[in-house]
């Protein structure tokens, strides 16, 4: 018998019939209840220092997400997914029974609080259907993937976040421009509704064919003519008169709408305009307008653009009688890479009267920046007339802070006035052009251009011709030639301008449609000389060529009459080459066709990018294989002779 029974205590952990597991299952219900309890204390803290505004918010935000889980999973299962798992513990109450039970007293307490929940349960909170649409599915996608322990909270589950799309925040000048009406046809201005035209110039504008103004002619004009009411010196209420930046559809009459304004009455005979154009053809077509509505005037446009040689240009800009210099130009019209040479060279062309500088195809114009034309520009336009000796009426001072002293000679300013059928909306581009309190005038409604959500690289969106109608033919590399020579031969769609994306693809085919017969086909790229690039425009223009092939040399601003079709032969890689291209048809308010060949691989990104950039709507045009048929066996023995020409031309 025993005297003393001896009773020791052995805890918890010396508990031995409880297994390892069980163990760690407790220690684990510990744990989350500890952190339970805590986040019922921040949820205490946080609520008293939430404002009510704040809190309403949490609480909708944080009702949707629970009620989205409890369409997914029954109740007493509600785990949050990684990324929602609150920090502070406001959502305790909904995914364990006894904490909610505990929770909602406490919540009971607060009735103001209580009767909010009331209203998120309501049925009148079904504003935001569609989004929590949206948060379900991609709640529905991850589930599963990333839930983590109650009350924990997981780092870097970025899985979960909703993207959030991107709006475009403009400034006031570009996201609500004067609107140009798109219609040509219907929207018709009589000159007479433009007051300061001179009636010369109106009547050169009705020997050239011209009866109305077009839209963009209507508004711009009197735009720019407002400040010469102030004799060409200030703008409205005194002030410098603001740039202009046009975005105006291929063939809507731009050219006229600078050409006009500018053709004023002059004083003395300075350099009073300059055009600046990207390439030598745009120059000499602006050169041609310009020239023409100066006829029965004194006024002198010459033209710096290489067409002739650098001392013939010099020539025509100034000549020196008894040592003093005198201009003979009043409007010069040049490319970028010349003007500054005259401008270096000091060749006689002054800037200091110049009250006009346009800058054409500016998109473009922008993209050569790097060449510094401009500051070279803005240079000569303060270096002519501020020098001890400048002899001029008006002094011309840097743009710098504005003082009583800076404002007390009068300034002839400079206004510049920037056009083109894809302005980019970029401000950080058009900033490089140090524009004066810009004016946007564009046919593309403002809703466009302040709220577009942008989920892609492309963020500009451009108005196309009214009469264009766009289609694109999906087709297989080797069927591109037959299909070209089906459009001329079968279809009958002569003119047509062709694109090719390079001057050898452009050589080839031109090759292979003259072997093939029965086309007058031309070729028009860097190939050729600027004379026979002109000769060859011409003639195309006269109904002499039906198919020209061109690279993109042709693609902007050339305007040729009667152009009935473009033919994408090559896709567009960018969507600014693809609208300039099908600029060349539809213009002046006349319809006109723009078809696209594809490859199936190109058909998604090149119909996505057209449709992004607000493309009415580009139809698929099938060419059926047997309507090529008849032109096959002709084709395959073109493709031989083909072969034997390139392999001897590169002997
Ligand atoms: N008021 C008018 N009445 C009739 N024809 C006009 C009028 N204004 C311009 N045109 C004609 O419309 C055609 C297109 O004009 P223009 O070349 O100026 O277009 P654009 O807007 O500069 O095009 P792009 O962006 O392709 O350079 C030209 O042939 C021009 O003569």
């Amino acid at each position: 018998m025993s005297l003393f029974l001896v009773n020791r205590y052995l805890g918890e952990e010396e508990d031995w019939s409880v297994s390892k597991e069980s163990r760690s299952q407790v220690l684990l219900a510990k744990l989350q209840q500890k952190a339970k309890e805590k986040q019922r204390q921040s949820l205490t803290e946080q609520r008293t220092d939430l404002s009510d505004e704040q809190t309403v918010q949490q609480d909708v935000k944080k009702k949707r997400k629970v009620d989205q889980s409890s369409s997914q999973e029954p109740p007493h299962h509600k785990k949050w997914k990684s990324d929602e798992v609150p920090l502070c513990g406001l959502d305790s109450d909904k995914h364990n029974e006894p904490v909610e039970e505990s929770t909602k007293k406490k919540k009971g307490a607060n009735k103001k609080e209580k009767k909010r929940k009331d209203q998120t349960d309501g049925p009148q909170e079904t504003g935001g259907e569609e989004e929590t649409e949206k948060d379900n599915d991609t709640q529905k996608q991850t589930s599963g993937k990333t839930s983590a322990p109650t009350g924990f909270t997981v780092l870097g589950g970025f899985e979960n976040k909703p993207v959030q799309k991107v709006h475009r925040v403009l400034p006031q000048w570009l996201a609500q421009p004067s609107v140009i009406h798109r219609d040509i046809k219907s929207n018709l201005v009589p000159f007479f509704a433009v007051p300061g035209l001179h009636p010369q110039l109106v009547k050169n504008l009705q020997n050239n064919g011209i009866k109305q103004f077009f839209p963009v002619q209507a508004e711009v004009i009197p735009a720019i003519l407002e400040s010469a009411q102030q004799g060409l010196l200030i703008g409205r209420g005194g002030y410098k008169p603001r740039d202009i930046c046009v975005s105006a559809p291929t063939g809507s009459g731009k050219t006229l709408a600078f050409v006009i304004p500018v053709l004023m009455e002059r004083v003395v005979r300075e350099v009073r305009a300059l055009a600046v154009l990207p390439t030598k053809e745009l120059a000499q077509q602006v050169c041609k307008v310009f020239t023409s509505y100066t006829e029965g005037t004194s006024l002198k446009v010459v033209m710096l653009a290489g067409q002739k040689s650098f001392a013939a240009e010099q020539a025509s800009l100034s000549e020196h009688r008894g040592g003093m210099r005198r201009s003979l130009a009043d409007i010069v019209v040049a490319t970028p890479g010349r003007l500054v040479d005259h401008i270096n060279k000091n060749s006689g062309l002054c800037l200091e009267h110049l009250r006009f500088l346009i800058i054409d195809e500016a998109d473009r114009m922008i993209d050569s920046m790097h060449q510094s034309w401009l500051s070279q520009v803005v240079k000569a336009v303060y270096r002519s007339g501020s020098g001890p000796d400048a002899v001029s009426i008006f002094r011309r001072t840097e743009p710098a802070y504005v003082t009583a002293a800076s404002l007390s000679p009068p300034q002839m300013p400079v206004q510049k006035l920037l056009f083109s059928a894809t302005l980019t909306q970029n401000p950080e581009k058009l900033q490089q052009l140090g524009l004066h309190q810009p004016r946007l005038f564009s046919s593309i409604p403002s809703h466009f251009s302040t709220t577009q959500p942008t989920t892609t690289q492309n963020q500009d969106h451009f108005n196309f011709p009214q009469g264009l109608t766009e289609y694109y033919v999906p087709c297989t590399l080797n069927k591109k030639p037959l299909l070209i020579l089906h459009f001329i031969l079968r279809m009958k769609l002569s003119p047509i301008l062709c694109f090719t994306n390079s001057k050898e693809t452009s050589h080839r085919l031109f090759l292979l449609v003259q072997l093939f017969g029965g086309v007058h086909a031309a070729e028009f790229s860097s190939r050729l000389s600027p004379g026979e690039r002109k000769k060859t425009l011409k003639e195309f223009e006269q109904g002499k060529i039906q198919l020209l092939i061109s690279t993109d040399a042709a693609a902007r601003g050339i305007d040729i009459n009667g152009v009935k079709c473009v033919v994408n032969y090559d896709a567009p890689q960018y969507i600014r080459t693809y609208i300039h291209r099908i600029g060349r048809t539809a213009r002046a308010g006349k319809a006109g066709l723009a078809f696209t060949f594809l490859l199936r691989v190109q058909e998604k990104n090149f119909l996505q990018m057209v449709v992004e950039a607000g493309s009415p709507g580009i139809q698929k045009q099938i060419v059926k294989p047997e309507n090529l048929k008849c032109m096959e066996v002709r084709y395959e023995q073109t493709l031989q002779e083909l072969a034997n020409v390139i392999k001897v031309s590169c002997l």
